[in-house]
């Protein structure tokens, strides 16, 4: 059995993973930890009834009492690098969906999580459908290299653009790197700033934030005479879960960082 202790237990993903990690039985569920909902029963918050375990407040304590084999991250931008540190530091593999960490942060983790001879998994989307379109995107760039990315999330997102908006952006300019594929140059002069999105590798990305929305991304292909777009909607957080449990099924397999589901599948 793998030990799992949640971290931002009582979030919109947090809860999700609480119920997904109870319903597989090579996990078990030792704790979830957040800065609200103290004490209150874990799997009264996830909406199963009790399970006895109460939130915890603070990772570092619950890790040295619960002794989890892998912590689950989905909490904030802001605390998400302290948590992983956190967890190095206490020599606990750990699942990252958190996103807004940069890319430098992430490489230092990494060496970080290196150098404690711990594993770090991180991934802007859990959902398979997601890396789908990140692949598709980057196939796509070497022969339409004229791309633009509209994101759509739910209005308490805190972080734009999304991780998912940035790796696409990454993957579609790698892309175009190794084809030879250049873009062409955008003559647009902006008479409002930001009227272009923001410019991610080159990608122009276009953040949507409304109440309705869950999860979402259009990639636009211009072409000679025609336009290609791609299409992914996580319309339940549950897209997310098969992604999050082999996450934590595998990180312990590789020291240091892994960066995207892709990985694993
Ligand atoms: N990788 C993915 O597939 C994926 C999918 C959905 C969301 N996300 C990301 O996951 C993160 C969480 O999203 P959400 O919608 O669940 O947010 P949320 O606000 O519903 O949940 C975050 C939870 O973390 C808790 N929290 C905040 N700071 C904390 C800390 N220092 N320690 C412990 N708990 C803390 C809060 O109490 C809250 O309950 C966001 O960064 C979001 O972008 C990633
Ligand atoms: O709900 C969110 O927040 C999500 N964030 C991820 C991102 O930033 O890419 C993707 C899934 C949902």
């Amino acid at each position: 059995m793998i030990r799992v202790l949640v971290n931002g237990a009582d979030g919109r993903m947090g809860s999700q993973v609480v119920k997904a990690v109870v319903a597989d039985n090579e996990l078990e569920l030792v704790g979830g930890v957040s800065i609200s909902h103290i004490g209150e029963d874990l799997g009264e918050i996830a909406g199963i009834g009790a399970l006895g375990l109460a939130v915890r407040a603070g990772l570092g304590t619950a890790v040295d009492e619960l002794k989890p084999d892998v912590v689950v991250d989905f909490t904030t931008p802001q605390a998400v690098y302290g948590n992983v540190k956190t967890c190095i530091a206490h020599g606990v593999d750990i699942v990252v969906g958190t996103t807004g960490l940069t890319e430098k942060q992430r490489e230092e983790l990494g060496e970080e999580a290196k150098r404690g001879d711990t594993s770090l998994f991180i991934a802007p989307n859990f959902s398979i459908g997601a890396v789908l379109l990140m692949k598709v995107s980057a196939d796509i760039a070497a022969y339409f290299p004229d791309a633009e990315i509209i994101e759509l999330h739910h209005n308490n997102k805190l972080d734009a653009p999304s991780g998912t908006a940035v790796m696409t952006a990454d993957k579609i300019a790698a892309a175009r790197r190794k084809a030879g594929a250049v873009p062409a140059p955008d003559r647009t002069r902006e008479s409002l700033e930001g009227a272009r999105g923001a410019s991610v590798q080159a990608v122009p990305v276009h953040s949507v934030r409304l109440p309705g929305y869950v999860a979402h991304q259009e990639v636009l292909f211009g072409g000679y005479g025609e336009i290609l777009t791609v299409r992914h909607d996580s319309l339940d957080r549950k897209s997310f879960m098969p992604g999050v449990i082999l996450a934590v099924k595998k990180v312990s397999s590789r020291k240091g960082l892994t960066f995207g589901l892709e990985n694993y599948l």
